[in-house]
């Protein structure tokens, strides 16, 4: 297990480069599977999943070439299929969320796919329920072994074949599958209800380069025709949305002058919005966001009616799930109060219970909802022991301890590593006190 030792107060300040974004490359990767053709894709973040999953490929067969920091050519030209029966599988597959998304190309590639209960975060249910319904109606045979938690699906003989679908929910991973085994199916595929945030825009975007035929990129009505085969394709992995979140969020926290380079900011949708609601200062500059030291804080902006702010997520283009542990964090040390609802997850509030042992002042309403009433600056997190239970949890606890008073330790950093990129180092690079000390 890693710890972090973090000495908090200190002020920041410099540039900072996000990361190439975590779900989308955990997409892309999976995508390589639909040729054998070669792919070369760019900008792909040194994160444990997206490492894991690279792992997972090359076991699969794929040949692999890293070329250069974030650089990668990709050939699915001899595939070990008698891998997915192996328990190396078991234990790859198993180890992060994204591997479930091998599944629809394996299935519209090969005519079967398998994979055991995918990993991720412990954040509440995480049904899988919208993966399979689609591959069924694309005419797929679907089993689970109970005792193995193993799914499969099938394709019949005369393959998968396209029909209309209105998914259930929105999920991300879910409508990335299906799409990814509808591109090689027989006629034309319309998922409605589909998921489009910007993961997905850039996946279609690559299909299409391949030769996929997808029509309603960034809407959540997609039509697609099947095409007998995919080719090759160049592909950039687009800047990591959550992870510019999260530095706006530790700007404004530690009160410091942050530039965030390069960030696409037609793709951050309702982001820079949301951290404004809190009363932080968001400039646009260029494709840079630059955030001022807020040395007189941030004030919490009121409803028209002048009822109490309320921050929840939805699906795209609603505000991501991803962040809203990061404005819980920021919002502890905001000039008011807001309401904090996390609509998708039950279980990613809790940790709450250690930004409250900080000296935070939050009433945990119930699993879903926190309200948070802000300090204003005028009281400083204090220093605490703590460990990480969730990737954006542990972002936000990492948040909180540099701008707490005294030395803080946080364990299972692992959380944080599966996806954020030598985050130690980058910190440092901006003055933060951090140190791995296991
Ligand atoms: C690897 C990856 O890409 N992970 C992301 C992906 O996970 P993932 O694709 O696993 O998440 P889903 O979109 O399937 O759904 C997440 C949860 O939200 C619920 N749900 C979903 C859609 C909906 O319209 N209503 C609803 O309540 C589901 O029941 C589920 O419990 O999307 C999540 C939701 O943005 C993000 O938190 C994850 O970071
Ligand atoms: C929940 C997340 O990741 P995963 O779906 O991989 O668990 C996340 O990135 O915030």
């Amino acid at each position: 297990m890693g710890t972090f030792q973090i000495e908090g107060g200190h002020r920041l300040s410099g540039e900072i480069q996000p990361q190439g974004a975590k779900n989308e490359a955990l997409q892309i990767l999976c995508a390589v599977l639909l040729t054998s053709e070669k792919i070369r894709i760019t900008n792909i973040p040194d994160i444990l999943d997206v490492n894991k999953l690279i792992r997972l490929l090359k076991n699969l067969g794929v040949k692999v070439n890293h070329e250069d920091k974030g650089s990668y050519t990709f050939q699915s030209d001899e595939l070990d299929l008698d891998y997915l029966s192996s328990e190396q599988f078991k234990i790859d597959g198993s180890g992060l969320r994204g591997s479930i998304m091998i599944v629809g190309p394996l299935l519209a590639r090969f005519g079967k796919g398998y994979i055991p209960r995918p990993g991720g975060d412990k954040i509440g249910r995480r049904r899988l329920d919208t993966h399979f319904e689609g591959f069924i109606k694309l005419g797929a045979k679907f089993r689970y072994n109970k005792e193995e938690r193993f799914y499969g699906v099938e394709a019949p003989a005369e393959g998968l074949k396209g029909d209309y679908m209105l998914l259930e929910e929105a999920s991300v991973t879910g409508t990335a599958n299906i799409v990814m085994a509808a591109v090689l199916a027989k006629g034309t595929t319309t998922i409605y209800n589909a998921a489009c945030e910007p993961y997905l825009q850039q996946l279609c975007k690559m299909l299409n380069s391949m030769g996929a035929k997808i029509s309603g990129v960034g809407s959540n009505l997609l039509t697609i025709e099947g095409v007998s085969e995919l080719g090759g394709c160049e592909h950039r992995v687009l800047p990591d949305m959550v992870e510019i979140g999260s530095w706006i969020g530790l700007a404004a926290m530690t009160r410091s002058e942050i530039t965030i380079k390069n960030v696409n900011w037609e793709m951050l949708g309702l982001i820079p919005n949301t951290f404004r609601k809190l009363g932080i200062t968001v400039e646009k500059s260029g494709d840079d966001i630059h955030i001022p030291a807020h040395t007189e804080g941030y004030e919490v902006q009121n409803f028209i009616d002048g009822s109490i702010m309320n921050i929840s997520d939805a699906p795209w283009p609603g505000f991501t799930p991803d962040l809203l542990s990061i404005i819980l964090v920021v919002a502890t040390q905001a000039r008011g109060s807001i309401l904090v609802h996390q609509k998708m997850f039950e279980s990613r509030l809790f940790f709450v219970d250690k930004l409250i042992d900080m000296g935070a002042k939050i009433i945990l309403c119930d699993p879903h909802r926190a309200t948070v009433i802000g300090h204003d600056f005028k009281s400083k997190l204090k220093a605490t022991t703590m460990s990480s239970p969730d990737i954006r949890a542990g972002i936000s606890l990492l948040i909180a301890a540099l701008s707490a008073k005294g030395t803080s330790v946080i364990h299972n950093i692992e959380q944080i590593d599966r996806g954020y990129e030598d985050i130690d180092k980058r910190l440092k690079a901006i003055g933060a006190k951090i140190e791995r000390i296991a």
